[in-house]
């Protein structure tokens, strides 16, 4: 079965409006979760890349499994306050509310080049911001690679405004 049918919409969460893209159906089928991270992985088989960095939370649950299987380090973006150690952060808006991501500033060196991973990007506001934070660090980003774009919301075209290469797995357009 495609990756995108496993994938559940819940309408109206966690606003009215908002079709929520939900990757738990995702995750628990075996087969769903062990394809998804060999797809990904398996595109960046023979690229040159030095750190996997995932943004909390969902893209904890992506990025992790694709650094291992790379054979690579993997960084976590958090949510304001969650780092122990001394971090840079950037406020963004998200396609309901907005928020704030951190990094350890020792987490990036300058020439680094990072594979930038979330399940899903809608607006783009996180993935620019996230973004921005490892180029602010001297990082380079390989590719931004999502399992959920939604075209319809806009942030590939952002991200790809700003020189950013984008991939996804599977797109939801107004469905
Ligand atoms: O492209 P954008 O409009 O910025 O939206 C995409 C982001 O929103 C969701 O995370 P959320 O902030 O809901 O946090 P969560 O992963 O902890 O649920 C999703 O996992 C992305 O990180
Ligand atoms: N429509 C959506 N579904 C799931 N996660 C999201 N994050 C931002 N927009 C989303």
């Amino acid at each position: 079965m495609p990756i995108k049918s496993r994938i559940r919409t819940i309408p109206n969460y966690p606003r009215h409006g908002i079709m929520f893209r939900d990757i738990t159906t995702l995750l628990k089928d075996p087969c769903g979760l062990y394809t998804t991270i060999q797809e990904i992985a398996g595109r960046y088989d023979s690229v040159t890349i030095d750190k996997v960095a995932g943004i909390e939370s969902r893209g904890f649950i992506i990025g992790a499994p694709v650094a291992y299987q790379l054979g690579k380090g993997f960084v976590p973006i958090r949510k304001q306050n969650k780092l122990p150690a001394e971090t840079l952060g950037k406020d963004y808006q998200l396609e309901y509310g907005s928020d704030r991501i951190e990094i350890h500033r020792d987490a990036i060196q300058p020439g680094d080049q990072i594979l930038l991973i979330d399940d899903l990007i809608a607006t783009g506001g996180t993935a620019e911001a996230a973004a921005g934070l490892i180029e602010d660090m001297g990082g380079e980003i390989v590719e931004c690679c999502f399992v959920i774009d939604l075209p319809d919301v806009g942030g590939r075209a952002r991200l790809e405004k700003l020189g950013h290469r984008v991939f996804a797995l599977c797109e939801f357009d107004g469905e």
